[in-house]
């Protein structure tokens, strides 16, 4: 629209400056030019080309009007009437009649008269045409006449319009020059417009440009506004932080001054006491001899101490001895395992096939408190009333006799240790481990597991694979080897080595050799100058560490005769025997000792009818040699009960089995011997265990003897 608005102007202006160029006088508008032409006796007309020229000359919609200053338009000069009487008008009418009527109205000279020789040609006519002759001459004469009075009249009227038309020609010049200031003005109007337009875009450029500045400001200063709000946020944070640590920082200011004032008070006592220290230290570093005195004063009684260490260590170890023998020879210590879920499982199936739903194999999720009620129904009626020593454990069972009366039962059996279903190996193991470092002394050490199948024997013994459940033979070997490297420092040095026997059906078999299982025939010697017990062709390991033995005992687990039955899908049929020799020697004190750690995992107790091997040939003898072998544990013990009572030429009867010859010095009054009764917690089991817990009684009762050491002094 601007751009319109400029080519407008720019034309405009072009115009103005033409006609300044041309000036008023050179070029007169057109209407005057009609007048102008009017001089050269035309007749006036109206001229109807001015007011177009003048619009045509100011250009489409540009004229005078829009321009709104420009001069009014000029009047149209009305035509000279030619004549206004009738005479005239017949005058005109013959004149038209004779000539066409001239554009131009010139004044002609009066036509010359016919020569009258030309009419006295025909002499019989002559008179009619002088007449008629006449009478036009007349009639020329008239219009000559009138022609002549039309003349000046005319030309009075062209004085008029001359007078008229310089009069128009003034005024014309006046307007003009009003038009030329007009658009003079015009122009300095419009360059004004023009300037003044410029300044508008400018401004309005400028105007837009500051806006669109002042939005981005305002943009800036929001985001600015933002920033500082959050800023502000954290501020308030940090400060309620610093108010808090201030006001933390207050709390430990008061107590600091309170300690402060407690620390200057135990600053002057110090100092006193310094002061007291400092005169005490003065008076006892009087003299360099003095010292020197009491530095091999203190040897000497550093000498004599060590000395006492050394002897008090024999008499501790040799009232701890007699601690243990005054316990008894053959201790029994007695342990219920947990109800296991696969004994829940196996019992639930005995009783009805659908309650077994809510508890899986083992590896699935059961409800816990179905699975809890369930343990409680499988579990027999057990007490351990003495909560003290722990030392008691209580049977108790309800029958309806043949009368059908409830008959209830209860047995109460005591032992030199009860452990409940919770314990854990680390407290089975504490009760005996100053028996195992017993063997460090040159004790002959024996313990034994027996129970019936699945009662717990291999898990008490040689336990799992981790450090909680590792059993009684990893924890014993452990103790020794720490033991003896305790009495290092005493001077001590022992060696170790093991071996590991199976007793299967009657026959030994070496747990870490390599040939094939009952190949070999391996005989059992006892020298008794010495009092060892050799097996003939099996292998003795030396150990040097305790891990060592975890690696033999994984060994020995691959190699042992396992056959499933009824009772425990892992049932051992077979006995185990561990054996670990130690021998040591005091080079200060000339001592030496030999003594040897038996553990012994023997076969399940279970009576034949229960153990489902009744059906089976080799299942029944499998029972059969370990009822025999078990019977004749119990005999040898009798026996060494009765020796021990005072019947000193009783026969012991060690060969009535492998297990107890091969035992027969860990057995004898020489060692030391304990056996864990191991009784499974099922209701289901009340019979069996009840058998297991009379024979155990028997061989708690049992004297067999006071141990003996096996030292010798070289010194
Ligand atoms: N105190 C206990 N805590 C947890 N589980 C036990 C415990 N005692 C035994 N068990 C588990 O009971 C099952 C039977 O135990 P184990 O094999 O030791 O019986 P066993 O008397 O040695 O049987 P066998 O005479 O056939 O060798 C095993 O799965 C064992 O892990």
């Amino acid at each position: 629209m601007a751009a319109g608005v400029t080519t407008r102007t720019n034309s405009l202006k072009r115009k103005a400056a033409t006609q300044e160029n041309l000036g008023a006088d050179q070029q007169p508008p057109r209407k005057l030019a009609a007048i102008a032409e009017a001089d050269t006796n035309q007749p006036l007309r109206p001229s109807k080309t001015a007011p177009n020229s003048t619009n045509n000359t100011n250009g489409a919609g540009a004229g005078p009007s829009k321009l709104g200053r420009g001069p009014p338009p000029l009047t149209k000069p009305r035509a000279p009437t030619l004549a206004t009487s009738t005479s005239t008008n017949a005058v005109r009418r013959t004149t038209r009649a004779t000539s066409a009527p001239p554009k131009t109205a010139p004044v002609r000279p009066p036509a010359r008269p016919m020569s009258r020789t030309t009419w006295v040609a025909r002499p019989g006519a002559s008179t009619v045409n002088d007449e008629r002759f006449d009478s036009i001459q007349q009639q020329i004469a008239k219009i000559e006449a009138a022609r002549a009075a039309d003349a000046a009249r005319l030309d009075a009227e062209l004085a008029q319009e001359r007078a008229k038309r310089s009069d128009l020609q003034a005024s014309h010049e006046a307007l003009s020059r009003e038009l030329t200031n007009a658009k003079t003005q015009e122009i300095a109007q419009r360059q004004e417009l023009f300037i003044a337009s410029d300044e508008l875009n400018s401004l309005r450029q400028r105007h837009e440009r500051e806006i669109s500045e002042m939005q981005a400001d305002l943009r800036r200063k929001d985001r600015e506004l933002r920033e500082l709000n959050e800023d502000l946020r954290m501020c308030q944070a940090d400060l309620e932080r610093e108010r808090d640590t201030v006001k933390s920082l207050k709390a430990t200011i008061a107590q600091q001054a309170t300690a402060q004032l407690s620390l200057t008070a135990q600053l002057g006592a110090l100092q006193a006491e310094k002061a007291a220290v400092q005169a005490e230290f003065d008076r006892t570093c009087g003299s360099k001899a003095d010292l020197a005195l009491q530095l091999e004063r203190a040897q000497k009684r550093i000498a004599d101490l060590e000395r006492e260490a050394r002897e008090g260590e024999s008499v501790r170890r040799k009232l701890h001895n007699m601690v243990q023998e005054l316990k008894g020879n053959i201790r029994v210590f007695v342990r219920v395992r947990p109800v296991l879920r696969s004994d829940i499982l196996s019992t639930t199936f005995n009783l009805s096939a659908g309650s077994a739903g809510s508890i899986t194999d083992g590896t699935g999720s059961p409800d816990p408190e179905e699975e809890a009620r369930m343990r409680e129904e499988a579990m027999a009626q057990m007490a351990f009333p003495d909560k003290m020593d722990h030392r008691e454990i209580v049977l108790k069972s309800s029958s309806e006799s043949a009368t059908g009366q409830e008959r209830k039962d209860e047995w109460q059996f005591t032992f030199d240790r009860v452990f409940e279903p919770h314990s854990t190996q680390a407290e089975v193991f504490e009760e005996i481990s100053q028996l195992a470092q017993s063997c460090t002394d040159g004790y002959n050490v024996c313990v034994f597991a027996y129970g019936q199948t699945g009662s717990g024997k291999s898990f008490t013994m040689e336990g799992g694979s981790s450090d909680a459940t590792a059993g009684m033979i990893p924890r014993a070997v452990e103790q020794v080897f720490r033991v003896a490297d305790e009495l290092k420092s005493k001077g001590w040095q022992y060696k170790m080595e093991g071996q590991f026997l199976e007793i299967y059906n009657e026959t030994i078999n070496d747990l870490l050799g390599k040939g094939e299982f009952d190949k070999k025939k391996h005989e059992i010697k006892h020298d008794p100058k010495t009092g060892r017990t050799t097996v003939t062709d099996v292998n003795v390991v030396p150990l040097a560490s305790a891990t060592q033995v975890r690696t033999l005992l994984a060994l020995a687990q691959g190699r042992r005769t396992v056959a499933a039955t009824l009772m425990n899908e892992r049932s051992s049929r077979s006995h185990s025997v561990f054996t670990l020799r130690i021998r040591g020697e005091n080079a200060l004190t000339g001592e030496s000792c030999e003594g040897s750690l038996n553990l012994v995992d023997l076969a399940g107790s279970e009576r034949l009818e229960k153990s489902g091997a009744a059906g089976d040939r080799d299942r029944l003898k499998e029972t059969q040699n370990i009822n025999k072998s078990l019977s004749a544990l119990g005999d040898v013990i009798a026996a060494l009960g009765e020796k021990g009572e005072g019947k000193g030429d009783k026969h012991i009867p060690y060969r009535n089995s492998k297990l107890t010859y091969l035992l027969q010095n860990s057995l004898s009054g020489n060692s030391k011997t304990l056996m864990f009764l191991n009784l499974s917690p099922l209701a289901t089991h009340l019979h069996e265990s009840l058998c297991s817990l009379r024979f155990a009684t028997k061989v708690n009762n049992t004297t067999i003897g006071t141990a003996r050491k096996q030292t010798k002094h070289t010194a």
